[in-house]
């Protein structure tokens, strides 16, 4: 049974650096999402997202699809199957909502991390760091989801791995303890 690694939890608690250490050091394929929201510095159209206008976004095929701080974002059918045919286990990185959605959707077949961090002050500071445009960090910050994605929903107390992000060093170790045990699952299927 092909599986799913879904990364979760508020902006800035590493989503994208765990689904990045997974690509790199275990092969695991990243699903591919679109969005309308500009392209950060560095950022790769059909590499970081498909990023796509308000009328390009609605003619794919969604599994879900959500408004994350006023831009849509959404995983299709299509990206999770190409995933799937370059392995059995792939990764993708969504908000607390569309979690929740694979959850309901894909069932035994997803495994949830949930990234948090003890300090919420933090995340600003690594928004900045990241070089977010500041207006931009500004209106995440203040937008219902921001806020949201900061607690592990209760449709997902009990289904998710909870990760600690305050030191990667120690993320990591829990995350590699979780990957080597699924990829012993999957290779026994
Ligand atoms: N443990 C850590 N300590 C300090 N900085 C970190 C840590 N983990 C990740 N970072 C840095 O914090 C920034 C945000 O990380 P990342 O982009 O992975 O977060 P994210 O959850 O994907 O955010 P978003 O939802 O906004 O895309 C990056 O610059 C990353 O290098
Ligand atoms: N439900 C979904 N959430 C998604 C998808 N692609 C990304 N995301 C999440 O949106 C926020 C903002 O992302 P950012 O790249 O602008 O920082 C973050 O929580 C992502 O995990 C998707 O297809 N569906």
């Amino acid at each position: 049974m092909n599986k799913i690694i879904v990364i979760t939890g508020a902006t800035g608690t590493g989503k994208t650096t765990v689904s990045d250490y997974l690509k790199t050091y275990y092969r695991i394929p990243q699903v591919i999402t679109h969005t309308t929201r500009p392209a950060r510095k560095d950022e790769i159209s059909g590499k970081d997202y498909y990023f796509e206008t308000d009328k390009s976004f609605f003619d794919n095929h969604y599994l879900e699809n959500v408004v994350y701080a006023g831009y849509h974002y959404g995983s299709s059918y299509e990206g999770l199957e190409r995933g799937w045919k370059r392995n059995a286990l792939a990764s993708i990185v969504l908000d607390t909502k569309g979690a929740v959605t694979y959850v309901e959707k894909l069932g035994a077949q997803v495994v949830v991390l949930y990234m948090t961090v003890s300090n919420h002050k933090s995340l600003a500071k690594r928004l900045h760091e990241r070089g977010d445009d500041a207006e931009m960090v500004e209106k995440r910050l203040a937008s219902e989801e921001y806020q949201r994605d900061l607690q592990l929903p209760t449709a997902l107390r009990g289904k998710a791995h909870v990760i600690l992000n305050d030191q990667w060093e120690d993320a990591r170790k829990q995350i590699d303890e979780i990957v080597q045990n699924l990829q012993k699952v999957v290779a026994n299927q």
